[in-house]
């Protein structure tokens, strides 16, 4: 039998706090402020009209929904089961559709391997035990020549000072022990994985927050939050 590559103290912190996730004044504020970026660049990337999408760690939907009003055909998965209530009940507000399912990467890509044009997985490696595991199922799960995003926080004194103290102790845009430094990925590290997997990584880039103007955008700093294209071999 395999273990599950889920940390269950991560999804109850999700699960606490999944009623609010929809509440772009929340804990959930920042992926409010960054989906709209971040669905640019994903659909500038990948044209995602018509594809066949799979939303890894989708949590209370954000980016899943934002996929699907592109006209992308979207699956999210998630093992938080409070998100994933959350996220179907959202769809009745939104009006979109998305097929959300309890289910890691891993089994995913067991019963549906290769079936989808387009991975994403963002904000969520820094969250499992075994982030070289969720990226290999990544891998598995997309098409041959398909894309996969991933996102994640970057590994050094600048991020542990600006992720951990700044955002949840100083500017409280996160809940205390939202995230763990030692779960940080460097870019370097993500890359291996990623090519360890048969992912090529064709452009990385960084996402900063400025803490005067209260504004997010992306960049080549990727110091602190940085997101990844690859695309499958
Ligand atoms: C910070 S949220 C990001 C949500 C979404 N990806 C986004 O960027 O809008 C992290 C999500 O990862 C999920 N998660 C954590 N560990 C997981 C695992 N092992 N398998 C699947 N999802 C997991 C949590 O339940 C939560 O919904």
């Amino acid at each position: 039998m395999t273990t599950l590559n889920a940390d269950p103290a991560e999804l109850q912190k999700f699960s606490e706090l999944a009623h609010r996730w929809w509440d772009p004044a929340s804990e959930f504020k920042p992926l409010h402020e960054i989906n709209p970026m971040r669905l640019d660049w994903i659909d500038r990337t990948a044209s995602l009209a018509g594809k066949v999408v799979l939303d890894v760690g989708c949590g209370g939907g954000i980016l899943s929904e934002g996929m699907a009003s592109r006209g992308a055909k979207v699956t999210g998965i998630d093992l938080s089961e409070k998100a994933l209530g959350v996220a179907r009940l959202h769809l009745y507000e939104s009006g979109l559709e998305v097929d959300y399912t309890l289910i890691s990467a891993e089994a995913c890509a067991a019963e549906r391997p290769a079936q989808f044009d387009v991975v994403t997985c963002m904000e969520m490696l820094e969250h499992v035990p075994d982030p070289a595991s969720t990226i290999a199922a990544c891998a598995r799960l997309v098409k041959p020549g398909g894309h996969v995003f991933f996102s994640t926080l970057n590994r050094n004194l600048k991020s542990y000072a600006l992720a951990i103290i700044g955002a949840e102790y100083l500017l409280k845009l996160l809940p205390k022990g939202t995230h763990d430094y030692a779960k940080f990925i460097k870019p370097s590290e993500l890359s291996r994985h990623c090519r360890n997997a048969g992912l090529n990584p064709t452009e990385l880039i960084g996402m900063s927050y400025n803490p005067l103007t209260k504004v997010y955008s992306l960049g080549r700093d990727t110091d602190v939050n940085y997101l990844i294209h690859t695309t499958r071999n």
